[in-house]
């Protein structure tokens, strides 16, 4: 546990500053001058490393041809198992276990139809009322693709306050009626990091299989799946991890499933020396990569190699333990200067329980987001309070959040915010 002590003033910002272990990669970034970017849990920044290796990537198109498949700088047939590679000590696994692949929701599907195996009364699938909606329709349309009502199949763990999951009523939920459980690793809204060494336990004792969405937590915070014996997880490569918007995504799956068959099946899962045989009998690969479908979206992958380099060097460590000051600065400042303007911090306040950003809640928060906007800060909102804030441990200063905070006391003490329609724009 780490203890913070912090003054409010901009000289004990600066000095914050010059103290980050972190601060030379904030040069890495592409930051827009007159612009404070707080939105990096939702579309992380380009980086020129990122930019330098898509280029390269280009390029070897350009120079190559089809070529570029096995001579690029970046060989394209090697790239995903190359990422999933390099990507594997983020998650706490071993190189084969993880494949960068797909989308978020895509893979998402692949996990279900190869895991959720429903047999005799157990038939449902275990999820929470707070995930993000896209797993849950994935979820539905899985389980009406079995021939089962999602109404009665997919059972939603209740919260308790709207914010919060409470591993006691999710565990109690993990009833004998019960084949497959997805939850979030880190809650959206809230930030919550939902305790999935204990949840993977509880739930193996029951003999149900576990997985876990880590879109909220990959890049921002360290995670030992392999040692916690989670049976898959999936994520996008879009936030935290810098590798561009629709950024091809992650996959896990512990090595004690290598050689389930795939739900769904393609060519790329197929074992790499097959592949080119063109047997219509398929070979999956004896790792992770079985659960690819068809050819990566190679220019989308080409930003991750760049960025994956920082979070090597880095050290997801190191990032979170200013993930974690810079959050607990930001919260503390909130505390200090905006205490009359009726905002509520709704993540958790225990390190241990909380991810990358901070989530405050406010009655008036969609034109709040506006009227920042409008002074150069990039928040994001959800509906139907909540403004998130991420300061990232790679390029965000401290300098930037206490400016942040100044200018939402201007906003507030001024009520700028009152020029605007408390209403969500089209991408929130
Ligand atoms: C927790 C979570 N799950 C799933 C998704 C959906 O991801 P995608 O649109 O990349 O499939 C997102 C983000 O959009 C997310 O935050
Ligand atoms: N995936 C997104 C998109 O395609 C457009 C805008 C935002 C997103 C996001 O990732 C939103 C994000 N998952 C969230 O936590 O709300």
């Amino acid at each position: 546990m780490l203890s913070y002590s912090f003054e409010p003033t901009l000289e004990f910002a600066r000095k914050l500053d010059r103290e980050d272990k972190l601060w030379h990669f904030r040069h890495e970034f592409y930051l827009k001058p007159g612009s404070i970017y707080m939105d990096g849990n939702s579309l992380g920044l380009l980086s020129k490393r990122a930019e330098k290796t898509l280029l390269e990537s280009l390029d070897d198109w350009k120079e190559l041809g089809i070529d570029g498949w096995t001579q690029g700088r970046h060989p394209w047939f090697y790239l995903s198992e190359r990422l999933g590679e390099m990507m594997a000590p983020l998650v706490g696994a071993s190189p084969e276990e993880v494949i960068v692949t797909g989308s978020t929701t895509v893979n998402l599907h692949q996990l279900v139809a190869t895991f959720y195996k429903p047999e005799g009364t157990r038939t449902k699938i275990l999820a929470d009322e707070l995930t993000f909606p896209s797993d849950i329709y994935a979820l539905q349309s899985q389980l009406r693709i079995r021939g089962y009502d999602p109404d009665t199949h997919l059972i939603r763990v209740k919260s308790r306050d709207g914010r919060f999951l409470e591993e006691d009523d999710i565990i109690a939920a993990m009833a004998d009626d019960i084949a497959l459980i997805i939850l979030p690793t880190v809650l959206y809204r809230s930030g919550q990091i939902l305790d999935m060494k204990r949840l993977t336990e509880e739930a193996h004792a029951r003999g149900i299989f576990i997985g876990f969405d880590a879109c909220h937590s990959i890049g921002a915070i360290p995670h030992s799946f392999s040692e916690w014996e989670v049976d898959f997880a999936f994520w996008c490569n879009y936030k935290y991890l810098n590798g561009g918007p629709g950024c091809v995504a992650g996959l896990y799956v512990n090595r004690k499933h290598f050689g389930k068959l795939p739900g769904l099946a393609g060519w790329f899962g197929s074992r790499k020396d097959k592949q080119f045989d063109m047997e219509h009998t398929f070979t999956p690969a004896e790792t992770a990569g079985a659960y690819q479908i068809g050819t990566p979206h190679v220019l989308s992958l080409a930003p991750l190699i760049g960025s994956l380099e920082i979070f090597a060097e880095a050290g997801i460590e190191n990032i979170r333990q200013k993930s974690l000051q810079i959050t607990q600065y930001l919260m503390y400042l909130i505390e200090h200067e905006l205490k009359d303007f009726g905002f509520t911090i709704g993540n958790p306040r225990d390190d241990a329980c909380r991810g990358g950003h901070v989530s405050l809640e406010h009655d008036e928060a969609a034109r709040i987001c506006k009227s920042l906007k409008e002074n150069g800060v990039i928040p994001d909102f959800r509906a139907p309070n909540i403004i998130r804030l991420a300061p990232i441990a790679l390029y965000t200063s401290y300098e930037e959040v206490w400016k942040v905070v100044q200018i939402l006391k201007k906003i507030m003490k001024e009520k700028q915010y009152e020029k605007f329609t408390n209403e969500r724009e089209v991408v929130a």
